[in-house]
């Protein structure tokens, strides 16, 4: 396709193109390259000297997953020329039909530091106004207005993606909405714990503005709303798992990172009663519940998933382009997979479903890795963000010391479920059944021999709450209503504009036909 010469950001002069044949010299040792799919909109633009010039706006890759848009200036005396390459490049362009033109832009005004609308307009805007996309904004004046706008009111055959500027707590809003609109839109009840749920067309793109912004970290690998808008001009698709979580056959909620029962639950519940202190009350919540040490007694049942869906201890992580996600069960799998659970269902009665009954401090569902920039490598370092499992770790009653040093593990590398009383599972459905009177204090029960039986037992320093026995479910950060659940994973029911986390900065590929060439650090331009 040819070569341009560039520079990120100076300006060429007369003089300067004199000294071309120098610099052409020097050419493959300081070449790199633009992927065309990486450009992102093409200008005209006046010059220094009010001569016009066509500028290149493209990604370019700083550190830790961060992008930026980077420029570089079209210069030549053949204007003729100059005209043809922006056409070619501009044909190249038009040819990309993932890219979105059209936006439905929600924007939580207190989320997080309340930065959310100013996020947007500085640093998410203009880039949009750049690659020509059109948005609709809507900032939100309530709690689940994003979500009742999708659901009923929005006229979504005008888009090609919602935009979501907020945190976790707002993605769930907008996953929420969009995908009950396309349930209703497509005649599906979510009521039925067995309904296959029609993928969602709209892709969503998350601007991290939350004070908890995991689904962009996982996705995307930083959270930075300048990379978060450059995914979403390039039109990145990645595939997202959604579990689907009932109560006695009626919907609860969708979840597509942590459902959590036990540590998880009781952190959440407490600290909800201290939103005024910030981002802090997680911490304080953390520690008042891990001295706490409870653990509750339940049935777990499992159906596991199959073999080609990896193990939760393979450290195979999921990354950009993941091989174990692009195996996508087709319908005939899943019917074929439905016979083969009732045909054993019909000889063991359980239909291959595994059950375990026992006390746990901590029963969590990973969806995805869960990793966060405090827990690099989250809850389950393997966990897939779309082959259509859920990585189910259970931690049983162990020792208050024992327990740090499981927590302990979330901060390093080491692996986590290599303690005796931890066990994973990668699975594709589960249920949850708790005993009655459940809740006991370890440190009570150690002091307090007479108190036995289920009944809840409580120290100065716990924190139980004597009209129930029973934890709660976390789910993606909202407190479930009812203890007893059936979770189902629908696979990839979602996309984000997003491609996963880059296993390394990517080099320039120069062998792509469809690859634009330019020399680096050069202070000069022409069109060759
Ligand atoms: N205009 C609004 N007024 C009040 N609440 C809103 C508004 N818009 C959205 N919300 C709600 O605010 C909650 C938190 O928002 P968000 O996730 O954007 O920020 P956050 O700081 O990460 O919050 P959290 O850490 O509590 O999840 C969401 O559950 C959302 O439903």
């Amino acid at each position: 396709m040819g070569r341009f010469f560039s520079s990120t950001k100076k300006s060429v002069s007369e003089e300067s193109r004199e000294d071309l044949p120098c610099m052409a010299e020097g050419l493959a040792s300081h070449s790199h390259a633009i992927q065309v799919c990486e450009i992102v909109a093409v200008h005209k633009t006046k010059d220094d000297d009010s001569k016009e010039t066509r500028k290149i706006f493209y990604i370019s890759r700083t550190r830790q997953h961060q992008w930026r848009c980077d420029d570089v200036t079209f210069h030549s005396a053949n204007q003729g020329l100059c005209e043809q390459w922006i056409q070619v490049i501009n044909e190249q362009l038009s040819l990309l039909t993932n890219r979105p033109k059209s936006l439905l832009v929600y924007i939580n005004p207190y989320g997080g530091k309340r930065r959310g609308r100013r996020i947007y307009e500085q640093k998410v805007a203009p880039l949009f106004r750049r690659a020509c996309i059109l948005a609709d904004v809507i900032v939100t004046e309530r709690a689940n207005h994003a979500r009742d706008h999708l659901k009923t009111e929005a006229n979504l055959d005008k888009y090609d993606g919602v935009v979501c500027v907020g945190g976790d707590g707002m993605f769930s809003e907008i996953l929420h909405g969009l995908i009950t609109r396309t349930q209703t839109d497509n005649k599906v009840d979510h009521n039925q714990p067995d309904a296959e749920l029609v993928p969602c067309s709209l892709h969503i793109g998350i601007i991290p503005a939350g004070s908890t912004d995991c689904i962009c970290f996982a996705t995307v690998g930083t959270n930075d709303p300048v990379t978060s808008a450059l995914h979403i001009i390039v039109g990145d698709s990645q595939p997202m798992d959604v579990c689907s979580v009932h109560h006695n056959d009626s919907f609860l909620r969708y979840s597509v990172s942590l459902l959590g029962y036990g540590f998880y639950g009781d952190i959440l519940t407490d600290s909800e009663k201290k939103r005024w202190l910030g981002p802090a009350r997680y911490d304080l919540s953390g520690v008042k519940t891990f001295l706490s040490h409870n653990y509750y007694e339940g049935r777990i049942s499992f159906l596991p998933a199959k073999n080609n869906n990896g193990d939760p201890r393979d450290k195979l992580q999921c990354l950009s382009g993941c091989r174990i996600c692009q195996h996508k069960p087709s319908s005939t799998d899943t019917q074929w997979e439905m016979s083969e659970e009732k045909e054993k269902s019909d000889k063991d009665g359980m239909g291959g479903w595994s059950v375990i009954t026992g006390k746990f401090i901590a029963i969590n569902a990973a969806s995805m890795s869960c990793a966060c920039p405090r827990s690099p490598q989250g809850l389950s370092p393997s966990a897939h963000l779309a082959d259509g499992t859920t990585d189910l770790i259970l931690v049983r009653k162990c020792s208050r010391l024992n327990f740090l040093r499981h927590l302990l593990r979330h901060t390093n590398k080491e692996d986590q479920f290599d303690h005796s009383f931890v066990e994973v599972h990668r699975v594709r459905k589960f249920r949850f059944q708790p005993r009655q009177h459940e809740l006991v204090s370890l440190e009570d029960l150690s002091q307090s021999p007479k108190k036995t039986g289920f009944s809840p037992i409580c120290s100065a320093q716990t924190t139980c709450n004597h009209s129930t026995s029973h934890s709660s479910w976390t789910c993606d950060g909202e407190i479930l209503p009812n203890v007893a659940i059936q979770v189902s994973v629908q696979c990839q029911l979602i996309r984000l504009f997003a491609r996963g986390i880059e296993e390394q900065q990517q080099k320039c590929v120069l062998e792509d036909p469809c690859t634009l060439s330019a020399p680096e650090q050069s202070t000069y331009q022409s069109v060759d």
